[in-house]
Order: C-alpha cells, then sequence, then structure tokens
C-alpha cells in the first residue's frame, strides 16, 4: 500500500494528485492477469451467449452493452461494457457470467480492501480522522465496470472512451498493458502509462464536492487503437443509484472555514449519477447543477 506521504499530508493538500499510480497495493499479480483474462474471455465469447446479458436496465445488478450513453453522446465510443453492482449488497454470483465470475468475486475482495486504505489515507490527507471518509460511507458502494475495445480501424474517428470525469468518491482502475489512458494534467493531455501490476486511481466528482474543491476529480478519456483488443476494470467506489432515501452528501463541515464557504449543494449520490448518466461522456463536469 502507498503510504501517507505519497498522498501528501494534511498541512499540503493543495496540489493533490488527482490521478496516480500504485504498486504495493496488496493484490497479487495473478489475480491482476486473472481478472484481466476473466474480461477477456467474457467479451470474446459468442455473441449468442452475451446476449442473455444484454440490457440497458442500470438496475439490473449485471447489465452488458456498448455506450451506457449511447442515445444522449454526440459520437460513440469504440468499447463495450460488462457493468457488475458488486456492493453495497452482495451480488447473487449466479448473476455473474460463468467465464469470469469466480475471479471477479476474488478480484473485488481484494479491490475492497485497497479502497478502504485509500479512503483511510485520504481521510489523513485532509486532516481529518483515518475513519472519516468510511464513516460517511464512501467505501461501501462498489460499481465495476469491465471494458473491451477491440481493433479500431480507424483509430482517429473515435475513442475507446470519450474525455470525462467519473461520478465515484475515487476509482480503482486495472488496465492492461497496451495503454491509451490520459489524463488531462496542465492544459494537456497526458499519457498515464501502463505499469506492470500497477493499479490506476482516480478522484471522481463525489470527492470534489464533499472536499469542497480541495481534491479535484480527474478529466480523462481513453484513446481507441488499431492493434487490440484493450481490456481495463474500473472499481467505482460510489452506490449505484440506490434508493429515494439514499444518504446525502455535502462539503466536509469540518473543512469548511469562513474563507472556505461551501461551493457545493447537499445532494445525493443517485442525483448525481442520473445527471452525470443523462448527460453522457460529453467532456464536462457532472458538478455544474450542484455548484452554489
Ligand atoms: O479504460 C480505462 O482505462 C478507463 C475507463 C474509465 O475511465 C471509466 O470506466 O470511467
Ligand atoms: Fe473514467
Amino acid at each position: 500500500m502507498l503510504r501517507n506521504e505519497e498522498i501528501k499530508t494534511s498541512s499540503d493538500t493543495s496540489n493533490m494528485h488527482q490521478n496516480f499510480q500504485i504498486v504495493n497495493h496488496g493484490i497479487p499479480g495473478t489475480v491482476l492477469d486473472d481478472m484481466l483474462d476473466g474480461v477477456l474471455r467474457f467479451h470474446e465469447q459468442d455473441t449468442e451467449i452475451k446476449k442473455e446479458f444484454y440490457s440497458r436496465d442500470v438496475t439490473k445488478g449485471v447489465y452488458y452493452n456498448t455506450n451506457f450513453d449511447l442515445y444522449v453522446t454526440p459520437a460513440l465510443k469504440w468499447r463495450d461494457t460488462l457493468s457488475c453492482v458488486m456492493a453495497p449488497h452482495p451480488l447473487d454470483p449466479h448473476k455473474l457470467p460463468t467465464v469470469c465470475r469466480d475471479i471477479t468475486i476474488e478480484y473485488c475482495e481484494y479491490v475492497k480492501k485497497v479502497g478502504t486504505n485509500l479512503f483511510e489515507l485520504l481521510s489523513e490527507a485532509l486532516g481529518l480522522n483515518y475513519n472519516y471518509l468510511k464513516d460517511i460511507d464512501c467505501a461501501e458502494g462498489l460499481f465495476l465496470l469491465s471494458h473491451y475495445s477491440p481493433p479500431c480501424p480507424q483509430p482517429e474517428l473515435t475513442f475507446g472512451a470519450s474525455s470525462h470525469y467519473d461520478s465515484s468518491f475515487i476509482t480503482v482502475l486495472l488496465q492492461d498493458q497496451l495503454g491509451g489512458l490520459q489524463v488531462f494534467h496542465q492544459n494537456q493531455w497526458v499519457d498515464v502509462t501502463p505499469v506492470p501490476g500497477a493499479l490506476v486511481v482516480n478522484l471522481g466528482n463525489m470527492m470534489q464536492l464533499i472536499t469542497n474543491d480541495k481534491f479535484l476529480s480527474v478529466k480523462h478519456r481513453v484513446l481507441a487503437h488499431k492493434i487490440g483488443p484493450r481490456v481495463s476494470v474500473a472499481s467505482f467506489f460510489r452506490q449505484h443509484l440506490p434508493p429515494e432515501n439514499s444518504r446525502i452528501y455535502g462539503p466536509i463541515r469540518e473543512l469548511l472555514t469562513p474563507d472556505n464557504p461551501p461551493v457545493y449543494k447537499e445532494t445525493s449520490v443517485k442525483d448525481l449519477v442520473l445527471h452525470h448518466n443523462g448527460k453522457g461522456l460529453d467532456g464536462t463536469s457532472a458538478l455544474g447543477p450542484f455548484r452554489l
């Protein structure tokens, strides 16, 4: 696991990295490889078998489709995705595709631990008790997206994922070695070059909202490739469209001062996700309507 100093401590969070890679995360390399293989196995099955999982109903625990924002996005992405709602309610394992069932469950158990550790470190980096972010349920929800981008004949015409911010508190991302992920940093797109065995961590919109812009969510995208396929697994720490009475989040009171008044309204994860999904991956932050 990364050490606290690597995230930056409470006295200096002004330049908090919005995106970083971690190597000592405790997940065995074989588990990472098996997870990527599992995703490949699922997507490379016969269409007839995958059809069983095809749906655009986001209230399902497991669903497979292409471009979740198909009907609103200005341009289509070169990517298919298997989406699995892994937590807070345990998913019935039988809902998961057989070809990647066991490894998905095993990988998620590890990722939950990584997420818990990260929320402890991020709490401390904010100058809060290490339990703070866990206690407000940031680590409760886990929404897993297993992406597959086939080789693309004209990669200059599309993206693996167009420019966007994640709606999560944090996203733990496992990518294969092909590359293509970029973050927008100091006014330019910068490659997040794959490091064998590493996980990428992105800060998402919900983190930016509760920290009142102390931690900013990272704008990122994935280029399409002539070669491939490219496989990646994004673990979103947030609840997935929870019920109406879900928890309300606003800027953390302990971080506010007369010089740092709240800049966001209180909102539920559900409202933010609905707005995010409703506008699609259009390059803008979903936080706009939630700003005061
Ligand atoms: O495939 C990747 O590397 C990134 C995926 C991503 O940004 C997402 O699922 O939000
Ligand atoms: Fe993303």
